[in-house]
């Protein structure tokens, strides 16, 4: 996308730029309002129609395949145009965001009668990828979420998203490193950057867009709104305090700057301001498990390595009865806490819904419910339907919910119950004033319920005595006519006439006027059947205009009442959530795991639960289960074993569990006690990374050197087979100098797996590391694997036998046998000249640890301006020195 819609906003002086003189007065409108839109396609109102012109037209004729053709002239060109159909504008909307593209709505505001010239009109909204509410663009299980970025100085950037069907903002800094996790995590359908980023920025963010697996748009906005004192105005204005010190987030000046474009762009599409965004959070990396982009693509938690929704570990645990009950199990996966306090709380919960089974009631319950939050963030924004207030009406009043909690439970569910009671008041506001089966647009009429507004009462009774005073007048016209075939009727052309036959056209009364005449009739009017037309046609309109008032009316009552109905809907999805949980665990033969102190990860029986799932639907054979014992003796195991043998799975299996449990979900396990977990770490074989230009090779080494930056003791790391994208001496060498610095410096609960059983010796070096394998057994020449983790190295590594399983062609095999030989003989003879776990010579000094020790003592923040320029002399000295 351009840089264009940073000119949204210098509308003004643009069109006192633009010459309309020669333009029609439509044109005229329509090129002024385009003005303030330049880089965003405009659908204009016209009647049932919206229609784009000029280069629109042809952009979007030529991204929807649809006719583009002219509408007459202006200014002495013909006009390109191309239209959509108002009924059916969402589908039109959806295929254009999805291509990326923004859409800015333009509704007829004024009153035709009264409009000289072009009827008043306005853009209302603007739809963009990042900022959609409306139910039928949005996917049910997941969020359009809008992320804006602010890289400040001293190398902090700031974050700051929201849904807008959400009531939260969230905030964020981190460093420019940390910024590929943070898109990954938050996953926003568009960013919003100033346009005047450094190109080195610029470059990395279209890297970083690149590298996710569905880009997100990218829309720039002018530089100043990117301004920390205003977003801090403007996030104490919209959470109604004075600081924002109750959130901890006074001092988050950069986060603050993204936060000022952020709710200045979402106020601008929305043409409103965002009154039920009340909540703020503030995401701290040290608050939440850290799991890197590379970690959630290889455990595959919510898509699978191929891009696709499912098998997964989101599609296996999502059995949500709602769309909000699946969207915050999400946000429960990717974002598990540090603290183990949450997990802790949910998981007492689950135990309670388990309890007499009032998951199940309570299932049967939600079932059908609409999406409460969604819904109530399109009433904050004006932008509500009558059937979803229906919808809403019939979820509040459907929801003996409460009545269903099992009762002495533990804080979380109280906090449900409490959120759950019903929002009576505002139920009592729709049940008194709509119909139960609205029509789906206000401006068709028929949805305010009779009874709540007089005036609206008697307008309608006018339209609907209609008939019976028809009747009545057909009756009398026939009497006094003499003609007996006399019809009184209506149509909308025409209006109202009496209808009599050609043959008795003479019989006809002189106050009777011909309005038509027809073949084989004449049709006529009377004053008094004129009058009559008068009243029920400005009745009808009338009524429409009333229940229009009437619904905006209520809406605006209903405001008051948005802080909580978010709170109700909310309750509901995560009542939903934990039922799916409860149902899941039990479904699956889960355990509920237990949070220790001491540093350690015991699973006894733990499965992966979405190999488990599919061997289950598949083959049918049984998964076999296998126990971890990860603590201070032994923190690291070195896994070895035959290809195909289920060394991938067992260490995803641990990572999974770890996860599980520490979102707040029991576990594939029969027993499992976890200690502290700041982090689960990845690295397993992926494709090259084409994209980004990287080889297997180096992005193995990239995603290793990642880790042992990064990893600490409280870190769970996963490495399988690293050094295997390069030759077998450098492969084996970093490998064992990556395992060496795992166990001696970092001292992560590491899972090693791999193939160079020359590591199998490692353990004997090193007191904290152990050797376990996955076994296989051979029954004559087939290789059968038993999937079972055993104690100890692995004998052999049955490469072979795999690569006849795999239909190798034998001759292939038998060279590969002699080469086989060759090779270990010569490996033995050689072998015992090398201690490949002897620690290195100690490192001579070199003018980088000089100059890189010197440097680690300076604190920059704590220098004043002298002494950081002592610093640099004595650094530059330092490097002439050596
Ligand atoms: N515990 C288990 N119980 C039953 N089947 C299993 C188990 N573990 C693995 N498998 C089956 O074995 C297959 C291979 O497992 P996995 O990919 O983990 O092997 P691997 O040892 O990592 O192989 P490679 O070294 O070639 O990467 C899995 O797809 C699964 O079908």
């Amino acid at each position: 996308m351009t840089k264009g819609l940073q000119k949204d906003l210098q509308t003004n002086q643009e069109v006192g730029k633009l010459d309309l003189s020669g333009h029609t007065p439509m044109m005229q409108q329509y090129l002024t309002l385009k003005a303030d839109f330049p880089d965003t396609l405009l659908f204009y109102r016209m009647g049932d129609f919206y229609e784009m012109f000029y280069a629109d037209a042809e952009r979007v004729a030529e991204l929807l395949d649809i006719t583009l053709t002219q509408r007459g002239q202006s200014a002495g060109q013909p006009i390109a145009m191309a239209g959509v159909p108002f009924h059916s504008v969402e589908g039109y909307l959806a295929r254009l965001i999805k291509m990326g593209e923004s859409v800015a709505i333009c509704e007829q505001v004024g009153d035709p009668a009264t409009s000289k010239g072009p009827v008043e009109r306005k853009v209302v909204r603007v739809v963009t990828p990042g900022t959609l509410t409306d139910t039928e663009l949005l996917p049910e299980k997941s969020e359009s979420v809008l992320l804006a970025l602010h890289p400040g100085p001293r190398n902090r950037c700031g974050l700051a998203w929201l849904a807008v069907t959400q009531g939260e903002v969230h905030l964020a800094e981190c460093s420019p490193d940390e910024l590929a996790g943070w898109i990954d995590r938050i996953a926003p359908s568009e960013l919003l950057a100033a346009s005047d980023l450094t190109p080195s920025f610029e470059q990395r963010l279209k890297s970083l867009r690149m590298a996710s697996g569905r880009p997100p748009a990218l829309t720039y906005r002018p530089d100043w709104q990117f301004d920390s004192a205003l977003g801090r105005r403007k996030l104490t204005e919209q959470l109604q305090t004075a600081n924002l010190a109750a959130w901890n987030a006074e001092e988050l000046p950069q986060a603050h700057a993204a936060a000022s474009a952020l709710l200045a762009y979402a106020e601008h599409t929305q043409g409103r301001a965002l009154t039920h965004v009340r909540g703020l959070r503030v995401e701290r990396p040290d608050e939440l498990i850290d799991l890197p982009q590379t970690t959630r693509r290889n455990l595959e938690l919510v898509q699978t390595l191929r891009g696709e929704d499912a098998p997964t570990l989101f599609s296996l645990l999502d059995s949500c009865m709602t769309g909000m009950g699946s969207r915050m199990l999400k946000s429960w996966l990717l974002s598990p806490a540090r603290d183990r306090a949450q997990a802790t709380a949910r998981h007492g919960a689950i135990a309670d819904l388990q309890a007499n089974s009032a998951w199940q009631r309570i299932r049967a319950r939600l079932k059908g419910t609409s999406d409460v939050e969604r819904i109530t963030a399109r009433l904050a924004l004006n932008q509500v339907r009558p059937r979803e207030l229906v919808a809403l009406r019939n979820a509040i009043q459907n929801q003996d919910l409460l009545t269903l909690l099992p009762t002495g439970s533990g804080p979380l569910l109280n906090q449900i119950s409490e959120d759950l009671a019903p929002p009576t008041e505002a139920a009592g506001l729709l049940q008194m004033a709509l119909l139960d089966e609205p029509s789906s647009m206000i401006r068709d009429g028929g949805v305010i319920a009779a009874g709540l507004d007089a005036e609206l009462d008697e307008l309608r009774a006018i339209s609907s005595n209609c008939d019976a005073f028809l009747l009545e007048l057909e009756t009398r016209e026939r009497q006094r006519t003499g003609i007996a075939n006399l019809r009184v009727q209506f149509n909308r052309v025409h209006g109202f006439y009496i209808e009599v036959t050609q043959g008795q056209a003479d019989k006809v009364p002189a106050d009777y006027r011909r309005r038509q005449t027809l073949k084989n009739a004449e049709r006529f009017i009377t004053p008094e059947l004129k009058s009559f037309e008068d009243k029920a046609l400005s009745a009808q309109e009338r009524a429409l205009a009333r229940e229009k008032w009437l619904y905006e009316h209520l809406l605006a009552e209903l405001q008051p009442h948005v802080a909580r109905l978010t709170r109700f809907g909310r309750a509901i999805a995560g009542l939903d959530a934990l039922c799916a949980l409860a149902e899941r665990s039990l479904t699956l033969g889960w355990c509920a795991p237990q949070f220790v102190r001491e540093p350690c990860i015991e699973i006894r029986g733990g499965r992966h639960p979405v190999v488990e799932a599919r061997l289950k639907e598949t083959t049918g054979t049984p998964f076999i289960p296998n126990d971890t014992l990860l603590g201070l003796k032994g923190r690291m195991q070195v896994i070895t074993g035959p290809n195909m043998g289920g060394k991938s799975t067992y260490m995803r299996q641990v990572a999974l569990i770890v996860l599980l449990a520490a979102m707040g979900s029991h576990v594939p396990a029969q027993s499992c006690r976890l200690g502290p977990i700041d982090a689960i770490h990845t690295r397993i074989g992926a494709a090259d990374d084409l994209a980004n230009a990287q080889s297997t090779f180096m992005l193995e080494m990239t995603e290793a050197a990642q880790i042992l930056h990064t990893a600490t003791r409280a870190s769970l790391v996963l490495m399988d087979e690293i050094g295997r994208g390069t030759s077998t001496f450098d492969g084996l060498a970093l490998a064992t100098g990556i395992a060496a610095h795992l166990h001696d410096k970092t001292q992560s609960f590491a899972l090693f797996a791999t193939h160079y059983f020359e590591l199998t010796e490692f353990p004997a070096a090193h007191h904290a590391a152990v050797n376990v394998h996955v076994s296989a057994a051979e029954s004559g020449a087939e290789i059968v694997f038993l999937h079972e983790i055993q104690p100890g190295p692995a004998s052999r590594s049955y490469g072979l036998e795999v690569a006849r399983l795999a239909g190798v062609p034998q001759a292939v095999l038998n060279h590969a046998r002699h080469a086989l030989a060759a090779l270990e003989d010569g490996a033995n003879q050689s072998r015992a000249q090398i201690d490949l776990f002897a620690p290195p010579p100690a490192a001579i000094p070199t003018l980088t640890s000089a100059l890189e020790s010197a440097l680690d003592k300076i604190n920059p923040d704590a220098l004043s301006p002298r002494e950081a320029l002592e610093a640099l002399y004595s650094l530059k000295k330092i490097s002439t020195a050596v």
